[in-house]
C-alpha cells in the first residue's frame, strides 16, 4: 500500500469569465490540460475512523487539508469502514492556479476508491470531488477538457498538442476569491465556441486584472515573453503561475534554468490523459 501516486498540475490553456450566478460564483469557459509536474502521495492503511497525515502542505491545518478532507468524505459517503495515513510530497506551489490542492484531493479519491474497493463510478467520484473544489472533477475525469459552468461540465479534448511549456511561479500567491470579487473584474465576456479556441482564441480574461494587482506576475509574463524561442505566454487559472509555449524540451529546460531567484521555473510537457486514468474503470 506504500506506492507513490502522482497528483499532476493542470494548466488553463484558455479561460473566459462569461457571467455570474445568483450564488456569486462565476460561469466560465476554460480548457484544462494536465502537465508532467506532480505532487506525490502515499497511502497507508489505518483502522476505521483514523485519518492522519505527514509531509505537506505547509501552513494548511488538518481540517483544511484537501487530501484528508477527500478521504474522510469518501469514507462517509461510501460507508467504508477504513482509515488512512496520507503522506504528501508537496512539489506544486500553492495558490498557483495549477490546481495542486484539487489534484491532491482527486488522486486521494481515485486511489482510495480502488484500495477500499468502494466501487464508486467515475461520475460519482466527480460529484464528490466537486464538493471539495471546482477544479477537482477534471482530474477524476482524466482527459484534457473543455469546461463550462464553474468547471463541472466537461467535454473531452484529446486532440490538443502536448506542447512543451516553461511554467514560472513568480513567488507570489494570488487569492482566487480576491480576483473574483474585485469590482473591476469584467464579468460578461461573450462566450466562444470550441472551434474558436482551436482556431487561436486563447486568452485568459483574468490576466489583465491579475497583472495589474500583482506586479510580480506582470514581470513574470514579460520575462517569459523576452526569452528567445518563446511562443504564446499566459496566466493559468487566477494565477500566480504563468506559462509559455516553446518548441521542444531542450528550449524549455534552457529557459527554465535561467529564471531569476526567487522565482521558480520548470520545464513541463502537456499531457492529455491523467496518469491515473484507467479506461477499464466506469
Ligand atoms: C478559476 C479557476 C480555474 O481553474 O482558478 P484556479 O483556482 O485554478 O486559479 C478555478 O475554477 C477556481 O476553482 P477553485 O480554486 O476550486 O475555487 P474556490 O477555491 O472554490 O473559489 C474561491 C472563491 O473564488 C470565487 N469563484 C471561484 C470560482 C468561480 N467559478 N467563480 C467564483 O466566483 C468564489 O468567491 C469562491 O469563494
Ligand atoms: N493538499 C493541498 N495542497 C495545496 N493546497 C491545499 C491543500 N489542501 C488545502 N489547500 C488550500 O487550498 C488553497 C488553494 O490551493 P491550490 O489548489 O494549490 O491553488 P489553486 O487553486 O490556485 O490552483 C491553498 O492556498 C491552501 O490553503
Amino acid at each position: 500500500m506504500n506506492e507513490l501516486y502522482p497528483a499532476p498540475a493542470k494548466l488553463n490553456l484558455m479561460l473566459r469569465v462569461i457571467g455570474q450566478r445568483s450564488d456569486g460564483y462565476h460561469d466560465l469557459q476554460t480548457v484544462f490540460q494536465f502537465v508532467e509536474l506532480a505532487d506525490q502521495i502515499q497511502f497507508s492503511s489505518r483502522p476505521a475512523g483514523q485519518f492522519s497525515r505527514s509531509g505537506g502542505p505547509e501552513g494548511v491545518t488538518e481540517a483544511d487539508d484537501l487530501s484528508l478532507r477527500a478521504a474522510r468524505y469518501l469514507a462517509d459517503v461510501s460507508g467504508a469502514r477504513e482509515g488512512v495515513h496520507i503522506h504528501l510530497d508537496k512539489i506544486l506551489p500553492m495558490g498557483g492556479g495549477i490546481g495542486g490542492g484539487s489534484s491532491d484531493a482527486a488522486t486521494t479519491l481515485i486511489i482510495l476508491n480502488r484500495l477500499w474497493r468502494t466501487g464508486l463510478r467515475r461520475a460519482e467520484l466527480m460529484q464528490i470531488g466537486a464538493r471539495l473544489g471546482a477544479d477537482v472533477p477534471v482530474f477524476i475525469f482524466g482527459h484534457s477538457a473543455w469546461a463550462e459552468g464553474v468547471g463541472e461540465r466537461l467535454q473531452v479534448l484529446d486532440g490538443l498538442p502536448e506542447s512543451h511549456y516553461v511554467l514560472l511561479h513568480p513567488q507570489v500567491s494570488v487569492s482566487t476569491r480576491e480576483i473574483f470579487t474585485a469590482p473591476e473584474l469584467t464579468r460578461h465576456h461573450a462566450p466562444i465556441t470550441i472551434g474558436a479556441f482551436l482556431g487561436g482564441t486563447v486568452e485568459n480574461t483574468l490576466e489583465p486584472m491579475v497583472r495589474a494587482r500583482y506586479p510580480e506576475v506582470d514581470r513574470g509574463i514579460r520575462w517569459l515573453m523576452n526569452q528567445q524561442g518563446m511562443g504564446t505566454v499566459r496566466l493559468t487559472g487566477s494565477g500566480a503561475c504563468v506559462f509559455g509555449v516553446v518548441a521542444d524540451a531542450a528550449s524549455a529546460r534552457r529557459i527554465a534554468a535561467r529564471a531569476p531567484a526567487p522565482w521558480h521555473a520548470w520545464p513541463v510537457r502537456g499531457r492529455n490523459v491523467h496518469p491515473l486514468y484507467d479506461p477499464a474503470e466506469q
